[in-house]
């Protein structure tokens, strides 16, 4: 006789979880059906290409390119596809939908990379006060402040590059670890001034928070919607990261408000960083900033900018220690510019070859395979006809298409004064500029999201590598060349390897 089945609660539990699995797999992939995919696309095996992209998303994105260009294309991603823009036009499709539409907060924050929400506080993304001083006063400054962050940059790279000024070469490994503290200690002059600029600890701070915020993100977005705020509660150490951050920012905090209350409008010397306009801009709004609130913002600054600052000097540096026919140009023009204006942002304006080589080696080697990345909070079509459902993220290939060979001729050929020769053209003195962003060049995004501290980027780069030009001279070692980028997701990592750095003699 037939038994009857009847089921234990376990494994009812687990077939009801898998069957909403299927579903789900099933009724994303009906959704996106129309839409050619790279790598497996049976159930389970996307998995394969979800690993796959963790380390070798560069390849799986040009497979995509070279067979779908100039449509769309998906990859499947741990738990959801991302469909991926190819051409100009769809590019600009993507530029012009309104927030409402094509969300880069709910790309970002929630669906893929960072779950801000559960680990660091919504109210963040609705209050950007931080995004608006780098929009504002931290962009307009460039110019008055240049002095300070000439002086620094100048101090930070003796630190870091210790040559004996008799001659002889030096060797540097973690060329990338050294680059990245010149750029923590230049950059937080301005965020949060001295001498607080200089404290190791500090940047150690900065630096942890990075890491877990990047870890915890990966870690949350590996959970259901439903279960992600007690994942971030039971394992997220972001928070612990913010709160070590806020240790050394609340003596200048507090000090800072007590010469507010005792001295007012008549403050002089009242200090003049990303920090102090954080303050003022909260408190325009009536409220008064926890201290909870200005780390946290002070540590999202620091991520966004810099890990990418230094990736895109370490390549600078690597292409000029691989490429020594550009050193005497360089030279040329920075030391013409310098001597015409001293350390000042006419100077660095009149560095188009610079400028060029700087914009160049991003081209080639930039810190994002996709950027763009967006999330549809409706359905939206494409110029082509293409619909996406609501939920959909959706991103534009940035590496491929500054690979690509009719956009960029010899593209995979790195010509320093590429840009520079362009801008020499009739009404193209201010395309090209490192800071120039269209549906071809997608280093720093586009549109309204497009990054608001690429101005303060760019004057960056361009003192630090002007001041390593003009005082060292810079090799790899005997048979090294520019090593293989690491791929991370989404992310560029410059290699590893070693370089050697002599005074130069004049
Ligand atoms: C070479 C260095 C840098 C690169 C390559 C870079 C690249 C990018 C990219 C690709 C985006 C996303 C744009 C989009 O989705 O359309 C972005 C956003 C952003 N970047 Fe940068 N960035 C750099 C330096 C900086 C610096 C120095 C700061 C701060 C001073 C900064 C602050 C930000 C912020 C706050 C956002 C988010 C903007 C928003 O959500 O509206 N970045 N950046």
């Amino acid at each position: 006789m037939l038994q009857s089945f009847e089921p234990s609660a376990p494994s009812t539990v687990l077939a009801i979880a898998f069957l909403a699995f299927i579903a789900g797999f099933i009724r994303r992939r009906y959704l996106l059906w129309h839409i050619p995919s790279v790598g497996f696309t049976a159930p389970l095996f996307t998995y394969l290409t979800a690993l796959e992209f963790q380390h070798r998303s560069d390849q799986l994105i040009q497979e995509g390119y070279d067979k779908y260009k100039p449509g769309l294309f998906k990859i499947p991603l741990w738990n959801h596809w991302i469909v991926v823009a190819t051409s100009p036009q769809l590019i600009e499709d993507i530029r012009k939908a309104a927030d409402d539409v094509l969300s880069s907060h709910e790309a970002f924050y929630y669906v893929r990379l960072f779950q801000t929400k559960y680990n660091i506080g919504e109210d963040i993304l609705e209050n950007n006060h931080h995004i608006r001083v780098i929009q504002t006063q931290l962009t307009r400054q460039i110019a008055a402040t240049l002095d300070d962050v000439h002086e620094e940059v100048v101090m930070a790279v003796a630190d870091a590059i210790s040559v004996n000024d008799g001659g002889g070469w030096i060797r540097v490994s973690h060329v990338q670890e050294v680059i990245r503290g010149i750029i923590a200690r230049t950059s937080s002059r301005r965020f949060v001034g001295e001498p607080l600029c200089r404290n190791e600890h500090y940047h150690q701070a900065n630096l942890d928070f990075a890491t877990y915020f990047g870890e915890d993100g990966k870690m949350i977005n590996n959970f259901p919607r439903f279960m992600k705020p007690l994942a971030a509660f039971m394992y997220s150490h972001t928070k612990t990261h913010i709160l070590s951050q806020m240790k050394f920012i609340q003596p200048l905090v507090e000090d800072r408000r007590r010469k507010q209350k005792e001295l007012g409008d008549n403050w002089q010397g009242k200090p003049n960083d990303l920090l102090m306009w954080i303050m003022d801009e909260v408190s325009v709004k009536g409220d008064e900033p926890t201290l909870w609130d200005l780390a946290r913002r002070i540590c999202l600054v620091n991520f966004a900018a810099i890990s990418t600052t230094a990736a895109s000097c370490t390549h600078a540096l690597y292409y000029i220690a691989a490429n020594r026919e550009y050193v005497e140009p360089l030279r040329k023009e920075i030391e013409a510019a310098v001597a015409a204006d001293g350390w000042t942002k006419s100077a660095l304006q009149k560095m188009h070859k610079l400028d060029s080589f700087l914009r160049e080696s991003q081209r080639m080697r930039g810190v994002h395979v996709l950027t763009l990345m967006r999330s549809a909070l409706k359905p939206f079509t494409f110029s082509d006809g293409t619909t996406i459902p609501a939920g959909t993220l959706v991103a534009c290939t940035s590496r491929a298409l500054h690979h690509d060979d009719e956009i960029y001729p010899d593209a995979d050929e790195f010509k320093g004064f590429r840009f520079s020769s362009l801008r020499e053209q009739e009404g193209q003195s201010t395309k090209h500029q490192m800071v120039a962003i269209d549906q071809e060049y997608l280093a720093f995004g586009l549109g309204r999201h497009a990054c608001p501290g690429r101005f303060f980027a760019a004057s960056m780069l361009q003192q630090v590598v002007a001041h390593i030009l003009v005082t060292y001279d810079v090799e790899f070692p005997d048979g090294q060349s520019i090593p293989s980028d690491t791929f991370l997701a989404e992310s560029c990592i410059p290699g590893e390897v070693d370089l050697l750095f002599r005074k130069r003699e004049v």
